[in-house]
Parts: C-alpha cells; sequence; structure tokens
C-alpha cells in the first residue's frame, strides 16, 4: 500500500468545499498503487477518487489532466477528471497537487485474458488516434531518460547486470526516434491501471505518466505488461498477436513502426527494470509503500534479447 500523504476528515471536507460534487460521507485510503496517494471519497453526490500527486509536479499537470479530459470528451474509456469551481482540472491539498476523477466501476486486473488484450489494444489504439490532435507538448526522449537513471543505477549493480544494462541503453539509442509517429501517450499502461467489469473496460487510470513519444513505446510497453507473465517467464504469443489485432484494427502499424517493434519492446523492459531499480536502490519516504521487483523486467529483458 502507498499512502505518502495523510488526509484528515477535517480537512477532506474543506477541500470538497471547492467543488460542486456534494458534502463528504466517507473516505478511505486506497491499497493499491505505487506512486501517488489515492482515497476513495464518498459524496452526497456520489462516488470519486482524490489522489495527492506525488510522481510529478503541479507543472505537468495541465498538459497530463487535459490529455485525459480529452480522451474523455472524445468519448475513450477513461476516468473522467472533475473541474473544481473554478474550472480547474486541479487544485491543492496538504501543499500537493490533488485531482479528483470519477470512480469507475471495474477492478483493475491482475492476470488479463485473451479477450481484455484486444480489448486494450483496440482502446490504447483509440487513444493515439485522438491524441494527435492535441500538440505534442511534453515530448520525452525515452533513451535520453533511459541514459540518465542508468548513470545513477550502475555503479549499484553487480558487473553481469551493469553490462546488460549499459547495452540495453545503447541499443534503445539506436533506434530513429526522430522518424517514428509521436503524440500524447499513456505510457504506464499495465494492467493494474485499466479497470474492467468481466470483458467490459470501464476505463484506463493513472495517466501520470503520460508524455509525448513514440506511440510504438506506449504499445510495447502495454504487450510488455500484458503478455508477458513474470512469474512464469512466459511470453503469451496468443495474446501479444490478440493485443496487437485489436490496436491494428483501429490504428495500423507503418512498416517501419513493424519493423521497429521488437526493439522497442526491449526498450519499454529496459525502462521498467530501470524505474524498478531506482525505487528499490533508492526509496522514497512515506508511510505505506509498495516497491515492485526489478528482476521480473530484467528477466523480462533477457526473454527479449534471447529472442533477437
Ligand atoms: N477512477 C478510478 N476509479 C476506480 N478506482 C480507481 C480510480 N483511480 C484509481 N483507482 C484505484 O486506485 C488504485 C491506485 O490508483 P493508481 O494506479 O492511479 O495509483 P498510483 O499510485 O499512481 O499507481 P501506479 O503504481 O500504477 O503508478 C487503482 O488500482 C484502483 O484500485
Ligand atoms: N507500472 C510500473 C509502476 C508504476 O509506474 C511498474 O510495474 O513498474
Amino acid at each position: 500500500m502507498s499512502i505518502y500523504t495523510v488526509v484528515e476528515h477535517s480537512e477532506l471536507n474543506e477541500y470538497l468545499k471547492g467543488y460542486d460534487i456534494g458534502t463528504l460521507t466517507g473516505f478511505k485510503g486506497i491499497e493499491a498503487g505505487v506512486e501517488n496517494t489515492n482515497y476513495f471519497v464518498s459524496t452526497t453526490e456520489g462516488e470519486f477518487v482524490l489522489t495527492l500527486v506525488e510522481s510529478v509536479s503541479a507543472a505537468d499537470l495541465p498538459f497530463i489532466l487535459g490529455f485525459v479530459a480529452h480522451l474523455s470528451a472524445r468519448g475513450v474509456a477513461v476516468a473522467q477528471p472533475i473541474r473544481n469551481q473554478q474550472g480547474e482540472l486541479f487544485g491543492e491539498l496538504k501543499q500537493k497537487p490533488a485531482v479528483f476523477m470519477k470512480r469507475l466501476a471495474g477492478d483493475p486486473l491482475d492476470k488479463p485474458d485473451n479477450v481484455q488484450c484486444e480489448v486494450i489494444g483496440l482502446t490504447l489504439a483509440q487513444a493515439h488516434l485522438v491524441a494527435v490532435e492535441l500538440p505534442a507538448d511534453a515530448y520525452q526522449n525515452i533513451y535520453h531518460w533511459c541514459r540518465n537513471l542508468s548513470e545513477k543505477v550502475l555503479p549499484e549493480l553487480d558487473e553481469e547486470q551493469a553490462g546488460q544494462l549499459a547495452a540495453a541503453v545503447q541499443a534503445a539509442g539506436d533506434l530513429p526516434w526522430s522518424e517514428l509517429p509521436s503524440g500524447p501517450v499513456h505510457a504506464d499502461l499495465f494492467p493494474d491501471n485499466a479497470l474492467f467489469d468481466g470483458h467490459n473496460l470501464a476505463g484506463l487510470i493513472d495517466f501520470y505518466h503520460a508524455c509525448s513519444t513514440a506511440y510504438l513505446y506506449d504499445l510495447a510497453v502495454t504487450l510488455n505488461a500484458w503478455c508477458f507473465d513474470e512469474e512464469k517467464q512466459f511470453y503469451d504469443t496468443d495474446k501479444e498477436q490478440l493485443l496487437l489485432a485489436g490496436y491494428e484494427s483501429v490504428r495500423p502499424l507503418s512498416g517501419q513502426e513493424r519493423q521497429c517493434l521488437p526493439a522497442m519492446k526491449r526498450v519499454a523492459a529496459l525502462r521498467f527494470w530501470l524505474s524498478r531499480l531506482r525505487d528499490t536502490l533508492f526509496p522514497k519516504e512515506g508511510e505505506l509503500i509498495t516497491v515492485k521487483d526489478p528482476e521480473g523486467k530484467r528477466q523480462l529483458l533477457t526473454f527479449l534479447e534471447n529472442q533477437g
């Protein structure tokens, strides 16, 4: 469980006065999640989720929340952000940016099935199609991000892992990043960021990694997260084909994107190996914190490297 910032009843009551979503009837810290503080909030008007944003600064939120609001307005299945009485998508509580979203009905997935993989592929492509309408602000060069973080992490690794990490970072730099179609993307579309009710997708959540970068990177992150079983060390090719088919039914890949996909899956594995290493080696302070195991992502990278 990750609750970095504790909110008292009186503080939430006061904060709610800036919104037109009723008065507080109850709230509870949410166990899932790694990076932000989340509460389920019940009011006289309905059910909401309050996020105290710990992982990015307020300066990043107009892009992130503007992206989510745009997806929601264009009919993509996402949690709808709530505006306050000033029309803003976030305010401040306990000196943290604070966001209200409508609470979705479904549950986060643990192990997706084949149909859910197809649905998520289709939804991801819908998001990419609609993202094209927005300026590609907050561009993130994933290769530079990996290279910078690797410099911090490398001295802490044994020789074998350091060698693997350095080689993977170098390979990430070989991709033709500037030629690949880019725009705003989710960038962290793991199964726990998609709420499903059976096979019905209630919506995508947790856009706090959103940035503008190659759509293919977003697809690779999603493929790895939905199709690779970290416990069994098994990349499910049926799921991969279905997710890709769902995606391409809406947004077919170009020849160049298709050619770059295997290398991009390795970049996506590297990216999350690095962030999990960072969170393990340099943990944030907090009340109750969950850190995911970096080893699963290193093994995924090894698996993908062996595939060639
Ligand atoms: N709009 C929503 N509707 C219903 N439940 C939600 C909603 N937003 C968040 N949740 C719940 O809160 C949990 C944590 O949310 P979220 O994944 O955004 O947290 P986080 O700390 O940013 O996590 P992550 O580790 O994925 O970065 C989700 O797993 C889900 O149970
Ligand atoms: N989805 C990430 C954690 C939050 O970004 C991971 O599994 O490492």
